[in-house]
């Protein structure tokens, strides 16, 4: 069974990232398979309630990829046998946010559990500074160089593979550099939540509460996780304002601004936006190139016998589009792909090799996929996109959809006006004039139609 675990775990890790594989999966044991069913123990309720409605699907996948005959899923709620950790997959232990004042602690275990680790590749060293990501960094710089809290909390947002997690690493890094004695405390707002679930379950808030309100530091990536939650909401709001009463500094990101994250509480917005808030705008080309050349930099000081045509790294620049995570993926896939081949990177191998990650940078966003994005953020059924109701709450999002399907896609207005239940053409331009009118009078709705357009254009 360990065997067997330590593969899927692998594969887990790769699908779902470090942060929840280490909130998740990890504390996950397969005990047994039979008849088709693999048997899984969690150490809690919470974790198997959670994990199985939310992963069971990726845990189900990876063991169809092994080749394996699992069909379902049970978990047990027990406490699972030690880990062994030849089988496990977990990543390589990387240094964690934990400091000499913190190993003395007496809630040491509890510390050292509850900070993330770090990935020694995100420094500030190895970001590339461009227009787009020059204020977030300055401010991230700012941040890391310590010294009086000048705004409280840093605010980062953007994009998906933008580089937010990126400069968390790079701030969390530097001050541990720079003040040994500073305790800072990292982590991703799920984990956040996980842990103070626990400690109800557990009934440890109050170790839980002075753990949180005695660091120097507060780091919490990806906020927009806690929307919709109540008492993990409750409970942030009063971590954060005990730290900023006492001067300490805070570190947020998030994939969009305070004002679009949906379901925040109203004063948690407000304390979020009253700091600095700045955003890491998409790439534009020379910031691609940037990041290509020093990327390519760094593997051939290790690969010398490497060679790449010129024009390669303008190339990938110019047509992938979409974030850094996908540049960086393409370059390695290029270089693993060069150095088993023996072959220099020319442009037609790079054409050959990238085939599928260039034809999806090339993807245009169909209709479709429109009204089910806006049917999903206005919480409607995406059947009433394109039928007949004209409530206003269902009117104006299939608006939206008309107006976006005019914007990103290259239909005419008569074909847009069949994808919306064979509505006549100038039914579809009324709604994008509408639409065009109320954008310039309405912010609110204008912040929605950015979002909306961001999400499908990534
Ligand atoms: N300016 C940059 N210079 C160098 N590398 C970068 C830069 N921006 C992003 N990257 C790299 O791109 C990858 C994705 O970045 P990161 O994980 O920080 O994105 P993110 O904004 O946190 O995305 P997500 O919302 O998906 O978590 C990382 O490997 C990171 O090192």
């Amino acid at each position: 069974m360990d065997k067997i675990w330590g593969q899927a775990r692998e594969e887990l890790l790769r699908i779902v990232g470090a942060d929840s594989f280490a909130t998740w999966i990890e504390p996950l044991r397969l005990s047994a398979i039979e008849d088709g069913t693999a048997q899984i123990a969690c150490p809690t309720r919470f974790l198997s309630d959670w994990v199985s409605r939310h992963y069971s699907n990726d845990i189900l996948t990876v063991f169809e990829q092994m080749g394996s005959q699992v069909q379902r899923l049970q978990f047990e709620t027990r406490a699972p046998s030690p880990p062994r950790r030849a089988a496990a997959a977990a990543p390589a232990p990387r240094p964690s946010v934990k400091t000499p004042a913190m190993a003395r602690a007496s809630t040491r275990a509890t510390e050292d559990e509850m900070s993330s680790p770090l990935d020694s590749r995100f420094t500030f060293e190895n970001f590339v500074v461009g227009k787009p990501n020059e204020l977030a960094h300055a401010a991230a710089r700012r941040v890391a160089e310590g010294g009086p809290v000048t705004f409280n909390p840093l605010f980062l947002y953007g994009g998906v593979g933008l580089g937010k997690t990126h400069l968390m690493h790079a701030i969390a890094r530097e001050i541990q550099q720079r003040q040994p004695e500073a305790r800072v405390l990292y982590l991703s707002a799920e984990q956040f939540m996980y842990r103070f679930v626990q400690a109800l379950r557990d009934r440890t808030v109050m170790d839980f509460k002075e753990l949180f309100r005695t660091v120097s530091v507060l780091m919490v990536d990806d906020v927009q996780f806690i929307a919709g939650k109540d008492s993990t909401q409750e409970e942030f709001f009063h971590t954060f304002n005990t730290l900023v009463d006492q001067g300490k500094q805070i570190v947020i990101s998030a994939d969009r601004a305070p004002g679009e994250i949906k379901d925040l509480e109203e004063r948690i917005r407000s304390r979020l936006q009253c700091g600095l808030v700045v955003d890491l705008h998409p790439t534009d080309y020379e910031l691609r190139l940037g990041i290509l050349q020093s990327k390519a930099e760094a593997f051939r000081a290790q690969h010398q016998d490497l060679q790449i045509a010129p024009g390669v790294i303008e190339f990938l620049a110019h047509r992938i589009t979409s974030n850094v995570r996908v540049l960086e993926g393409a370059l390695q896939r290029l270089f693993a792909f060069a150095s088993l081949m023996g072959r220099a990177i020319t442009l037609d191998m790079t054409q050959e090799c990238l085939a599928d990650i260039l034809r999806a940078s090339d993807r245009k966003v169909s209709i479709e996929e429109i009204q089910r994005k806006v049917a999903e953020h206005y919480n409607i059924r995406l059947a009433d996109m394109i039928g007949p109701k004209r409530v206003r709450t269902v009117a104006r999002p299939r608006q939206i959809a008309m107006y976006l399907a005019k914007q990103l896609t290259s239909r005419s207005l008569p074909e847009i006006g069949r994808r919306f239940g064979g509505r006549d053409h100038t039914t579809i331009m009324h709604g994008v004039k509408k639409i065009e009118e109320l954008r310039s009078a309405d912010r609110s709705l204008a912040e929605d139609i950015d979002l909306l357009r961001r999400l499908l254009e990534t």
